[in-house]
């Protein structure tokens, strides 16, 4: 994948009140074109509130936000046509065939080609690619689970999407399908040159797929950087754990590779059972919105 420094999403001091209770407050954060960023958060911190004013499905009460250049408030066909959104399944027109489905899709991107862009994505090579060519002439209601979230992402992509969002893309997954969802990203991604937004609860699909997290909670921004950035900025440092002569050893250490390499310059073969543990995305995860959440409102 090619991540350029073009921006595509660009959210200033976010803020979204229901009522008289807020829930975004002052968000702000950039993604760049070809980026995967996963938007992670416990219930209630905002993401969906976030991501359908991304969309241009819900009004925000203050901020800015430009999504491909545009307001999404503002959004037209043409710049909605660029967009690409994956819902949580897929329920209606249970008795349209796939084929016929994604034909009909496509046919509203049609108007919205241009000359790096060809719209929509040829039927047949849409559904060789989400892998349903065993089932394109079939009804969708007889599709099992798993069949209809490729559908989902077939629907969600038939467009050639510039901009994707996935909002819990594998809630209620078998770890077959979430295992084939995720190589069909990747390659999305790769092959398409496509930006994600995902949000997700399962923090091993963060890790797998996206080149940048952005954690929520209570409807602020309380980390955005790499997986490792993360976890060497909360969790602070790796454990090295090895045995020297018979004894066993357990070292703390900000740089757990140099750490060893001046243990074999010392001991050589003598250091043996090294293990390293570095924090997982779990771990910073839980301490990340622990650390939030135990955080007075008045000073944050
Ligand atoms: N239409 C609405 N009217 C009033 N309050 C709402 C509305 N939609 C969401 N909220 C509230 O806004 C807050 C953020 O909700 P949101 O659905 O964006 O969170 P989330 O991070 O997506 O949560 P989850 O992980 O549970 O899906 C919650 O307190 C929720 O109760």
């Amino acid at each position: 994948m090619t991540m350029s420094d073009t921006v595509v999403l660009d959210v200033d001091g976010l803020r979204m009140r229901y009522g008289s209770v807020d829930v975004l407050h002052d968000v702000t954060f950039q993604i760049r074109h070809g980026e995967v960023l996963a938007l992670l958060g416990p219930n209630g911190a905002g993401k969906t509130t976030t991501i359908e004013i991304l969309e241009g499905f819900r009004a925000r009460s203050a901020g800015r936000v430009q999504v491909l250049g545009a307001d999404p408030a503002h959004g037209d066909e043409r710049w909605r046509a660029r967009l690409g959104v994956v819902l949580q399944s897929w329920r209606d027109h249970g008795n349209w065939r796939v084929r016929e489905f994604l034909d009909h899709l496509g046919g509203y991107y049609a108007g919205y080609a241009t000359a790096g862009i060809p719209r929509p994505w040829d039927t047949g090579e849409l559904i060789r690619t989400v892998g349903l060519e065993g089932q394109a002439g079939k009804k969708i209601k007889t599709l099992s689970g798993g069949q209809r979230r490729r559908l989902d992402v077939a629907v969600g992509i038939v467009g050639r999407p510039e901009l994707l969002f996935l909002d819990e893309p594998t809630a209620s997954f078998d770890p077959q399908a979430r295992s084939d969802f995720h190589g069909l990203v990747g390659e999305l991604v790769a092959a398409q040159e496509t930006t994600v937004l995902l949000t997700t609860h399962d923090l091993h699909e963060a890790e797998k797929l996206a080149d940048r997290i952005v954690v929520l909670s209570g409807g602020r921004i309380v980390a955005d950087g790499t997986a490792g950035e993360l976890a060497r900025r909360i969790a602070g440092e790796d454990e090295v754990r090895w045995l020297l002569n018979g004894q066993r050893f357990v070292q703390k250490t900000a740089d757990s590779t140099r750490f060893a390499q001046e243990l074999f310059a010392r001991y050589g073969d003598d250091v043996q059972e090294l293990e390293i543990h570095r924090a997982s995305l779990e771990q910073t995860y839980l301490a990340l919105v622990r650390q939030a959440e135990s955080t007075p409102e008045a000073t944050r």
